[in-house]
Formats: structure tokens, sequence, C-alpha cells
């Protein structure tokens, strides 16, 4: 038995458009954000795909571009699991700053290894800073030792995959079709998982936004085919832009 997986990145954000790093801040889809999410709804539709379950962040990007894809794909009825688990890297202390003006003060090198090295965390957010994750009322549940302070995205992947084998695995097992829509990096962590991608590769993944990736897997959850729905060509230009976006001007 085999399960379908449909990875999905949230629409464009208020700051992806201000080209400000974001992580774990929770900001609003655009317009042209809930546009994206209605298209990847109808990309979805067209590909006839029926979900069991949908799991997404706690963060609104997220829920949002999900409940939109549910809508225009005349799903809404589809259950739907909100997890911290995945979340957007945590960005630490580059949180709210603009992406190009960073590379200008750090230089591209520098900002290139924060946003796209596996091991190498951005400097870490103080533990008294008022956007620490220990001062937000939603993971008060939580022990305060799990929240983070930054992430690289290896530390990412450890947080991610426990609740893929907990929640998301058991169900792709029992061959549910499951869409998970999360985030740029939480995603990057879980396709460099599913597709074994080495950790200097990595570094060259970058995931366009509101464009489903499509993984077939079989019983053992190894991957079959994957790919992104639509034009391949326009995903890739998609995927391109993501990484051009820290270029100092
Ligand atoms: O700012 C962020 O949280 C992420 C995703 O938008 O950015 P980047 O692509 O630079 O890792």
């Amino acid at each position: 038995m085999s399960g379908q997986l449909v990875l999905l990145r949230h629409g464009q954000s208020q700051w992806n458009l201000e080209n400000r790093f974001t992580g774990w801040v929770d900001v609003d889809l655009t317009d042209t954000g809930r546009a994206e999410a209605r298209a990847a709804g109808r990309m979805l539709a067209a590909e006839g795909l029926r979900f069991d379950i949908a799991f997404t962040s706690v963060l609104q990007r997220a829920i949002k571009t999900l409940w939109l894809a549910l809508e225009e794909m005349e799903q809404p009825w589809v259950d739907v699991v909100r997890h911290w688990r995945l979340n957007e890297r945590h960005y630490g202390g580059l949180q709210g700053l603009d992406k190009a003006e960073t590379a200008a003060r750090h230089g591209d090198e520098q900002v290139h290894v924060w946003r796209r090295s596996y091991d190498v965390p951005p400097p870490e957010m103080a533990a008294d800073d008022p956007g620490h994750p220990h001062f937000d009322p939603r993971y008060a549940h939580l022990d305060a030792r799990v929240l983070p302070g930054t992430e690289s995205l290896a530390l990412t992947l450890d947080r991610v995959l426990p609740y893929w084998h907990d929640a998301i695995a058991p169900r792709l097992k029992a061959g549910e079709t499951v869409l998970v829509t999360a985030h740029g990096n939480s995603l990057r962590a879980l396709v460099k998982y599913l597709d074994g991608v080495a950790d200097d590769v990595i570094t060259g993944v970058n995931i366009p936004t509101g464009i489903p990736l499509r993984y077939r897997l079989d019983g053992n959850l190894n991957v079959v085919e994957s790919g992104y729905l639509g034009d391949a060509a326009a995903a890739e230009q998609a995927a391109q832009a993501v990484a051009d976006q820290a270029r100092a001007k």
C-alpha cells in the first residue's frame, strides 16, 4: 500500500513581499498570497486529489493557505491538524531584518550561510526578547526547553521529524492522501529527509510559494516519484527567485 503526499509552501506573506526574515513571526498573507493559495487549490483539484487529512503549522500564513486551497478544492471538510513542529525555521536575531540590507551589511556569503547552510544557525534571539516564543501564549503548554531562539536547518529537521514519524507517516503508511501546508525551511527539512538530499546539496534547494510538490511513496515511504504540479519551468523560476532574495543590491 502506498500513500500520496503533497507539500505546499504558503502563499506570499507580507514579509515575503517586504523581503524580511520571518521565521516564527506570525505575519499574514498578502492578496497575492491568497491568490496563490487558491491557484494551488485549483492545481490540486485538477489532479483529482482528494485528501484524507491535512497538516499545518500554528502560523497563520500556512493555516490560511490551507483553508483557501481546501475551499477552492471544495474539500472544506478535510480534517486539519495544526502543530508547532511544522512551523518555519526560527530565524533568531535575523527575524524582522531586510534580507538585502543584511547581505549588504554582512556580505552575501555570510547571509547565504545563515539562510541555506545545513548546520549553521543564525545569531540567537535573546531569551528576554519580547519576540521570543517563551512569551507567546500559543506555546505556553510546551516545555520551555523545546522552544528555539534560533535554528539551523539541521535543528529544524530535528524538531520536524518526531512529528513526521508520530503523526504524518502512519497516515501515509495506511495508504491515505496527505497534504502538508507549511514553510520554506520546514519543508526543505522534509524534502531533505524524504529525498535523502546530502548536506551540501540542500544548500541549493529552494521551495517556491504556493506551488504543490507531490510525492508518490511506496509502503516503506520511499519516494517512487516526485515533482511540482503545473509548469515545471515556472516552478524552477520561482525557486530561483527565492534563492536570489538575499543578494545585496
Ligand atoms: O524568512 C523566512 O522565514 C524564510 C522563508 O520566507 O526565508 P528564507 O527563504 O530567507 O529562508
